[in-house]
């Protein structure tokens, strides 16, 4: 799964709104509805809690169906009489069983004015919150949260190094006391051994291999030229944006260095192999890469010669190991083992994985296992190379790290979301968000989107609200390196860090909200599930990561403050509970309505939020089996996960665009011999859309109605039932 983000940001001012009466004459008729709705919205909604069975839905023409209600009055526009795209009144019908038999369209037509500049003739969107699956209690195991102090005491000047390189600590990157790693790792290599150091994210890793590493080149004689070519070789995960963050702060360590002579150097990619090509001819001496893009140059560049290298750094090798750069690590090591020099290894990660010790092993010499966490502090000691088996599988997060949970149906997630970022972004001040999407896809439709809904002109609210404005940044890994480079983020300051689609891993998990609460700050993070993947919740607190539950309804009450998505009824603070959840229910329908009418406005909206709907759906496939039990596609409701890309319906012929392989169609007409032959091995694409096809059978590939039913009982009546209800 691509790493991806959207990053939210507020960079203005915070901006009061006032009240601004805009709104349209209701019509007598309409005045009548108003208040009769107002008059019976408590006690409507009392009866749904009550009593699900008692309701019943009233059809377009406001005829009642069930005995407990008056008669409806005629609403004003007509409403349309064959439109299955139907909102459920929100009044009436969110409460509704499951098998309610209509679904009926009864929002009347709203004045453009009401609601910005949308005007919303009808709402068709269907229920959010019928049909979803039961959200159950999550209960985060408790656990021994592995603790690490940041700071210490100790300066830099206690460690003998160069004095111009203290002076740049200080003067250029403005530090000065160690961090705990500084401190135990710095003496460990500066002394010439081998180290695996294990230490939480934003901690200070890169200054305590960067150190070493200056004082020691800065050192050599005679003294390091050009031509001498690599003496350091850094590997970092890869070019995605957030480690092109980090490669950025390691190349900035090299580059302040006050020892001009040492040149440092990034290879990455996203810039002409060619130009790479040049650099490396001209003699690069810290030389900074990914691991593919140093294979590729291992392979292809003459001119790339380890002979003199020094120094080998694996900087945040759980990652790198993670994302499945295993073999090409192998090359690399072959590469560097194959000029026979000794060099010093430094092995640098936030987890402690199996992988990790058996690249330890095959990387290393007795290398010392610095492990810093509290009550550890006897920790650096001289072991033998398969040490940090030893070592638990706890994962280290920042102290000052509050992790939480929600658990989300997949029809609710699009609402949850935006009502997360309101609240954080719109009504609290000094607010930076990153949310972590699992395609770049769903990364610019998300953008696209929220851009055009979330950051509307003020509400015509009477309500004050303090609210800042809006800014939404895309950064993903399909972007142009130039473009990350350009937007300039700011990301140590990130508040929050929000992960609306799960990892693939609890190293992926932990680098993420290592987004946040850096070297000693405050920060918190919060973990989108769907109900049926809440067991999640337990593979990471294996690894001693507890995260607290806050109840999506929570999440969406916070929409209350934004008067842009008001429900039809006048809810003020003096009214019950109940009518505060119904009035919460509007507004998330209301906002969801809102991005479907966007969606659905015209046919390129439409295609994209597809696309992204596909993309997600293809990124689900991705996950390792180790965890295909709780993230299966299968466990998906692809309706439901339709709508949280503002689909109304089951995106019908979606499966075909993805489906398109000129192998099927030789297939098909070679006729029978294809069934003799072993099945093939899907791709994920092909598994995908297999199961779209199994979901929204209906007019993909013109499937004929007597094939649709054979496959329809094979595939057992419940499944069918999960398909339809969409
Ligand atoms: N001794 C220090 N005093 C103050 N700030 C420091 C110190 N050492 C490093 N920093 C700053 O802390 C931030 C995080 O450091 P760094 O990126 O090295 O952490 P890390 O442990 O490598 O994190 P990750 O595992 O996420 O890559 C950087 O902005 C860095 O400049």
């Amino acid at each position: 799964m691509a790493e991806d983000v959207l990053m939210l940001n507020i960079s203005s001012a915070p901006v009061t709104f006032h009240k601004k009466t805009n709104r349209r004459p209701l019509s007598t008729a309409e005045k009548w509805a108003q208040k009769k709705r107002e008059s019976k919205r408590k006690a409507v909604f009392e009866s749904q809690e009550s009593s699900a069975s008692k309701q019943r839905k009233i059809n377009q023409t406001g005829q009642q169906h069930t005995h407990t209600q008056k008669p409806q009055t005629p609403r004003s526009p007509p409403q349309r009489s064959n439109n299955r795209d139907t909102e459920e009144n929100a009044d009436r019908g969110e409460n509704s069983p499951a098998k309610s038999p209509s679904k009926v369209k009864t929002f009347p037509k709203k004045a453009p004015e009401e609601h910005g500049d949308h005007g919303r003739p009808f709402i068709k969107t269907s229920s959010l919150f019928r049909n979803n699956p039961e959200i159950p209690d999550v209960l985060s195991p408790a656990v021994n949260q592995v603790k690490e102090k940041v700071f210490t005491s100790s300066m830099f000047e206690e460690l003998n190094l160069h004095p111009h390189l203290v002076a740049t600590l200080h003067k250029v990157l403005n530090v000065t006391s160690m961090t705990s790693v500084q401190k135990k790792t710095i003496p460990v290599l500066m002394s010439g051994k081998d180290a695996v150091v294990r230490s939480q994210t934003g901690s200070g890793k890169t200054l305590a291999y960067g150190i070493p590493v200056v004082q020691f080149l800065q050192a050599m004689q005679p003294k390091v030229k050009r031509s001498d070519g690599p003496l350091a070789v850094l590997i970092v995960p890869t070019r995605e944006p957030l480690h092109f963050q980090s490669l950025k702060v390691t190349h900035r360590i090299y580059s302040f260095q006050p020892f001009t002579w040492i040149v440092p150097g990034v290879l990455m990619g996203g810039e002409k192999r060619k130009a790479e090509k040049a650099r490396l001819r001209k003699g690069i001496n810290v030389l900074i890469s990914t691991p593919g893009r140093l294979v590729d140059h291992i392979k292809n560049t003459l001119s790339i010669a380890f002979s003199a290298v020094r120094w080998l750094i694996l900087d945040e090798a759980d990652r790198t190991l993670d994302l499945g750069f295993e073999k090409d690590l192998t090359v690399i090591l072959n590469a560097l083992n194959a000029t026979g020099l000794t060099r010093q290894n430094v092995l640098l990660s936030a987890t402690l994985t199996e992988g990790l010790s058996r690249l330890a092993s095959i990387s290393m010499k007795e290398p010392v296992n610095i492990h810093v966490s509290e009550g550890r502090e006897e920790t650096v000691e001289a072991c033998p190379q398969a040490a940090p088996q030893a070592l638990s599988d706890s994962y280290a997060v920042p102290e000052r790290l509050q992790q939480h949970v929600v658990v989300v149906p997949s029809k609710l997630h699009l609402v949850c979301l935006a009502a997360f970022i309101l609240a954080k972004c719109k009504f609290e001040q000094r607010q930076k968000l990153i949310v972590f999407i699992s395609s770049c896809e769903a990364v610019e439709f998300l953008l696209t989107l929220f851009t055009a809904i979330l950051c509307e002109k003020p509400s015509t609210s009477s309500t004050k609200h303090t609210s800042a404005s809006l800014n939404f940044y895309r950064l993903h890994g399909n972007m142009r390196q130039e473009d990350v480079a350009a937007r300039g983020l700011d990301l140590p300051q990130v508040t929050w860090i929000v992960q609306y689609n799960p990892p693939v891993s609890t190293v992926e998990y932990v680098h993420r909200v290592g987004r946040t609460a850096r070297i000693g700050t405050q920060g918190s993070s919060l973990l989108f599930l769907t109900p049926s993947e809440t067991a999640f919740v337990d593979v990471l607190a294996k690894h001693n990561i507890s995260l607290s539950e806050m109840k999506m309804e929570d999440v969406l009450a916070n929409l209350i403050k934004d008067e842009r998505f008001k429900g039809r009824g006048k809810w003020d603070s003096k009214r019950s509970a109940a009518a505060f959840e119904q009035e919460v229910r509007e507004r998330a329908t209301v906002l969801q309505t809102d991005f479907e009418n966007y969606v659905h406005a015209n046919n390129e909206s439409l295609q994209t939020a597809k696309c992204a709907l596909q993309s997600f759906l293809r990124a689900y496939t991705t996950y390792p089996s180790s965890l295909k039990h709780i993230f299966h596609i299968r466990s998906l409701h692809l309706g439901h996960a339709a709508k949280s890309f503002g689909l109304r319906d089951a995106p019908q012929g979606l499966g075909s665009s993805i489906t398109t392989n000129p192998a099927n169609s030789k297939d098909s007409k070679k006729g029978k011999d294809k069934a003799k032959r072993p099945p093939k091995k899907l791709t994920a694409k092909e598994r995908v859309s297999n199961l779209m096809r199994s979901e929204y059978l209906s007019g993909i590939d013109g499937e004929s109605k007597s094939k649709k039913k054979k496959r329809k009982k094979k595939k057992g009546q419940a499944e069918e039932e999960q398909s339809t209800t969409a």
